[in-house]
């Protein structure tokens, strides 16, 4: 049997305390399977990017399981979760975050140095990377010679090199124009086509439709999945 990539069970986060305490995620259960794009919707403050946080290992949950291909976040050292988002899980933001002085083809690098690959090596599959995100030749840019959609592609191809299984993307193409935000909703398509899963969390139906499902938010609980097999439910009822 297949292992989830994800699986998030009875996941609940609480910010703060007594009076202050704000309920992000309540009682979440979602599992993500090898080679699924879930979409993650819903209205500001619903609970998205927490969601994200709490699948990548940057935000511990309150109650709840979540496991990474088997493996509960919640009981690993701090030093193997360190491992897991270095290794296994990539991030996209909507701002890039790439390292201004570090060249395209040594941001990509980056999660592989830290990770003890030799440089040289660290770079040729960096640049293996870029090529598949169609920055051939553009290695030795830095991040202000590059325009946004190539920026962010840099980003993608940091985000998923190496043995990634998860890639968690949270409005990646909001500071992108349409065309060029297609183009890497496709790219991360093509990754899971390729056996990655990716969590994208997006306002834009259009760009859900890029997924398989999509899990509908609402003040921390899914409140609606909808299957990619009726885009146009999305777009009903809904905008
Ligand atoms: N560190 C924190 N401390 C206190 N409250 C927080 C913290 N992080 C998030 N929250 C609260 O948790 C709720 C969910 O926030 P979250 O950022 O996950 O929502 P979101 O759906 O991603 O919103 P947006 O679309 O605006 O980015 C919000 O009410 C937010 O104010």
């Amino acid at each position: 049997m297949t292992q989830p990539v994800l699986e998030m069970q009875d996941v609940s986060r609480i910010h703060g305390r007594g009076d202050a305490a704000v309920h992000a995620l309540r009682g979440l259960d979602l599992t993500v399977m090898p080679g699924e794009m879930v979409a993650v919707m819903g209205p500001s403050g619903s609970g998205k990017s927490t969601l994200l946080n709490l699948a990548g290992g940057l935000d511990q949950a309150t109650a709840g399981r979540t496991r990474v291909q088997g493996e509960e976040l919640g009981s690993m050292s701090q030093g193997a979760l360190a491992s897991l988002r270095r290794r296994r899980v990539g991030y996209v933001f909507q701002d890039y975050n790439l390292i201004p002085s570090l060249t395209a083809q040594e941001n990509v690098a980056m999660p592989l140095e830290l990770d003890k690959v030799r440089s040289r090596e660290a770079l040729r599959t960096a640049r293996a990377v870029l090529d598949e995100v169609g920055l051939e030749g553009l290695y030795d840019r830095f991040p202000a010679h590059l325009s946004g959609g190539q920026q962010q592609r840099v980003a993608i191809a940091r985000a998923v090199v190496g043995e990634r299984c998860l890639v968690l993307a949270d409005e990646p193409t909001g500071a992108l124009d349409s065309e060029t935000g297609e183009q890497v909703l496709a790219l991360l398509r093509a990754r899971c086509e390729a056996g990655s899963a990716a969590l994208l969390v997006t306002h834009e139906a259009r760009h859900a439709g890029w997924a398989d499902r999509v899990v509908f938010l609402r003040d921390g609980v899914a409140v609606d999945e909808t299957q990619r097999s009726s885009p146009q439910s999305l777009l009903v009822g809904r905008e």
